[in-house]
């Protein structure tokens, strides 16, 4: 589908419900879209991994790291996962690693930062849940519009 972030504001007004969060591009695009995955963890990327090896059937995994810069939630091997099993992209509140070989990957990442440190792997978090990143709720199935201008989130009613 083609679009782009700053028509879908444009055309839904209110609607278009926008991400204001300072999320940095680290895949090789920017551009996504797709219904919403929703994962909640801290520090602990147990959930994202176990995500990364099911098919993505062209969803984006949005994931509430609650912020953390002390740890990565993904790297390369994560997202070389998210790539091979047909995600559109990622967005995480949290940071990444491995970002030289996250540039060369053709899918949309998008996290708030990188720390060399990886996160902890002991089965918290959880997913499906209503997630809140740069004051928007992200249900579950939401669907997401992602560029080099920002993330929009459109419920599923609206964006038929
Ligand atoms: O496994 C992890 O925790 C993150 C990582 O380094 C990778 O995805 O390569």
């Amino acid at each position: 589908m083609t679009f782009n972030t700053t028509d879908l504001c444009d055309e839904h007004g209110d609607l278009a419900r926008v991400v204001v969060q300072p999320l940095v591009d680290f895949g090789a695009r920017a551009h996504c879209s797709g219904p919403a995955v929703t994962v909640k963890c801290f520090e602990d990327n147990s959930h994202i991994k176990t995500l990364s090896m099911q098919s993505g059937e062209g969803r984006v995994l949005v994931v509430d790291g609650g912020g953390s810069h002390r740890c990565a939630l993904l790297g390369d091997m994560i997202a070389e996962d998210l790539l091979k099993n047909g995600w559109a992209g990622v967005i995480i509140n949290g940071c990444i690693r491995d970002k030289a070989a996250l540039a060369q990957l053709d899918i949309a990442i998008k996290a708030l930062g990188t720390s060399p440190r990886k996160s902890v792997k002991r089965e918290e978090g959880q997913v499906g849940l209503t997630v809140n990143i740069g004051g928007q709720l992200i249900a579950n199935g939401d669907r997401i519009y992602a560029d080099e201008d920002g993330v929009v989130v459109i419920d599923t009613l609206t964006s038929q």
